[in-house]
């Protein structure tokens, strides 16, 4: 008879990106043994194929741009960028796809790690098939926390094997700027990666299947990017997709839906992402492969009974976010701790054992020209559930400090107020420079400050961030007010 290699644990985690690794940091802070099983590299998609790589790509593009608008600056930033220095950066930001530095804090931190592909295997198990085809047996004792993250969506177009498209792993990775690049989608990972590979040389072709760039976020938003976006340079279709697609002689033939032809280098899906939930053994434990797995607010998998199965990250379809991964992980660190403790829970709205953010405060910033940041509730989720709102808009042209950041300054902001609480529940910015704008606004909606307080909170003269003076005079404006600065209705 073999010997099985069983090994039990507090705590076991599937998927060591930054959100696994955040759970096992919490869990081992608590003081329970936990192990975290890798199947590619510790990090996962955000250090080596998504935000590190692509912000560094995009760092050089957006600087010289801004630079490109400052009087006196213009003429010297007008020059290419050297893609080598900045694909290097790249590389340097992406650890050259070495996860040494990696391993080093998962050991300074306690947890153990095991390579391999984990796979749930009944409740509270998980076997992992290791690199030389061996098996380990991880039970846990308390949890199991599924943290595999998301991959990319591919549409179902035939031939697509041979085809080798890019996904945003190559978007994120590639050795040289093509010469021509057709990305199909219209969201974060189109656009930015238009705007990179545009600024480093590459003729690039975006289809969108809809009216219009960044769908999910405010008009403007998408408005200003596809101005900047053509004036970089980019070929912007709208209301197309790809019918058919063949890579011949390492060229990629492109018909259009509703006719037409293209011919590039490289095509990249950008066409969203689907959770990397097909092989982990979900059928073991009555739940469907291939399906995100829902979560409650305490991140235990609602369809599984007993309160041992988590899911936390891209996986639970919350929030595809590393910072929102990363807070649920460490709810879901605090919660997992605290049944195993057999201490009670508080799950009320913004308790220690509650991601209400996800719903409520979700913040993203879009690194494209001109940045787009947002927090909260926008106007199409208002209308789309019926929630009544009180909008109001300020040009970020008319605000001193944005002037001084470029004179012919683009910009919008657009704040979101529930008019019965008073209370800033949505904020949206699109202009250069907007993007440390951003955690003012999510102070404000997670703490619940009302309008007559936001008053007291001055910004300095002349920063961008006067723009909340502007659309609190806008509201008054409108809507009247109360307290000292009260206004014609207030
Ligand atoms: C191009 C791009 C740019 C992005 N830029 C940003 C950004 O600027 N800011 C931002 O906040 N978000 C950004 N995101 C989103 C961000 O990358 C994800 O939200 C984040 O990586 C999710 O973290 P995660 O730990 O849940 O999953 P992942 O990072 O996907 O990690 C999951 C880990 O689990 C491992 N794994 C999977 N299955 C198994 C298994 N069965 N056994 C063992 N291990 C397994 C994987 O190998 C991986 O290491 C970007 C995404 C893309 C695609
Ligand atoms: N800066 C950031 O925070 C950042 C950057 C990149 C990615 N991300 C995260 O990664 C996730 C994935 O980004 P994404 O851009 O892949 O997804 P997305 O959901 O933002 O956009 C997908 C786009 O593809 C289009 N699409 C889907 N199927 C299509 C088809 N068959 N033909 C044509 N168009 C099609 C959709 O209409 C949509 O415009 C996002 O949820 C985002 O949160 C974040």
């Amino acid at each position: 008879m073999t010997n099985v290699d069983t090994r039990t644990y507090d705590v076991v985690v599937i998927g060591a990106g930054p959100v696994g690794e955040n759970v096992a940091d919490r869990t081992t802070a608590a003081g329970l043994s936990t192990v975290i099983v890798e199947s590619e590299l510790v990090g996962g998609e955000c250090s080596y194929w998504a935000c590190e790589p692509s912000k560094a790509l995009l760092r050089p593009a957006l600087l010289r741009a801004d630079a490109g608008r400052v009087p006196g600056l213009g003429p010297a930033a007008a020059g290419p960028l050297d893609a080598a220095a900045v694909l290097a950066h790249r590389d340097r930001m992406a650890a050259h796809w070495n996860d040494d530095g990696q391993v080093e804090w998962l050991k300074a931190a306690g947890i153990d790690l095991q390579r391999g592909h984990g796979r749930l295997d009944g409740p509270r198990r998980v076997a992992v098939t290791t690199p030389d085809g061996g098996t380990i047996h991880l039970l846990a004792r308390h949890a199991v926390a599924v943290c595999t993250g998301s991959t990319a969506a591919l549409p179902d177009l035939p031939g697509l094997a041979a085809l080798r498209p890019w996904t945003s792993r190559e978007a994120t990775s590639a050795p040289q700027p093509p010469g021509r690049l057709v990305i199909v989608g219209a969201g974060v990972v189109a656009t930015e990666m238009a705007t990179a590979w545009q600024a480093l040389g590459t003729e690039v072709t975006l289809l969108a299947r809809g009216a219009r760039l960044l769908p999910q976020m405010e008009p403007f938003a998408g408005e200003l990017v596809a101005d900047r976006l053509r004036e970089a340079g980019t070929d912007l279709r709208f209301g197309v997709t790809v019918a058919t697609a063949a890579r011949t002689d390492g060229q990629v033939g492109i018909t259009l839906s509703g006719g037409g032809r293209l011919t590039a280098d490289e095509i990249l899906f950008a066409t969203g992402r689907v959770p990397r939930t097909g092989d982990i053994g979900l059928e073991t434990v009555g739940l469907n492969p291939g399906d995100w797995l829902t979560t409650d607010d305490s991140l235990a998998v609602t369809a599984a009974p007993g309160d041992w199965l988590y899911a936390v990250g891209d996986v639970n379809r919350r929030a595809l976010l590393t910072h929102q991964g990363k807070y649920q992980a460490r709810i879901a660190g605090a919660v997992i701790a605290a049944r195993a403790f057999g201490a009670p829970l508080d799950t009320e709205r913004w308790s220690p054992h509650a991601g209400t953010a996800d719903t409520a405060a979700v913040p993203q910033v879009v690194f494209t020209d001109p940045e787009i940041a947002s927090v909260g509730l926008t106007t199409i989720e208002a209308r789309r559930t019926g929630r009544r709102v009180d909008v109001v808009d300020y040009n970020l042209a008319h605000v001193a400090g944005a002037i001084q950041h470029d004179p012919d300054y683009r910009g919008w902001a657009r704040a979101l107020i529930d008019p019965d609480r008073r209370t800033v529940v949505g904020c949206h910015f699109a202009g250069p420079g907007v993007t440390e704008l951003l955690h003012s606004a999510t102070v404000a909606i997670t703490g619940e400050i009302p309008i007559e307080r936001l008053w007291h909170a001055v910004p300095s003269f002349p920063t961008i961030s006067e723009v909340w003076l502007r659309l609190l005079e806008t509201y008054r404006d409108q809507h009247g007010g109360q307290g000292p600065m009260c206004g014609r209705r207030g």
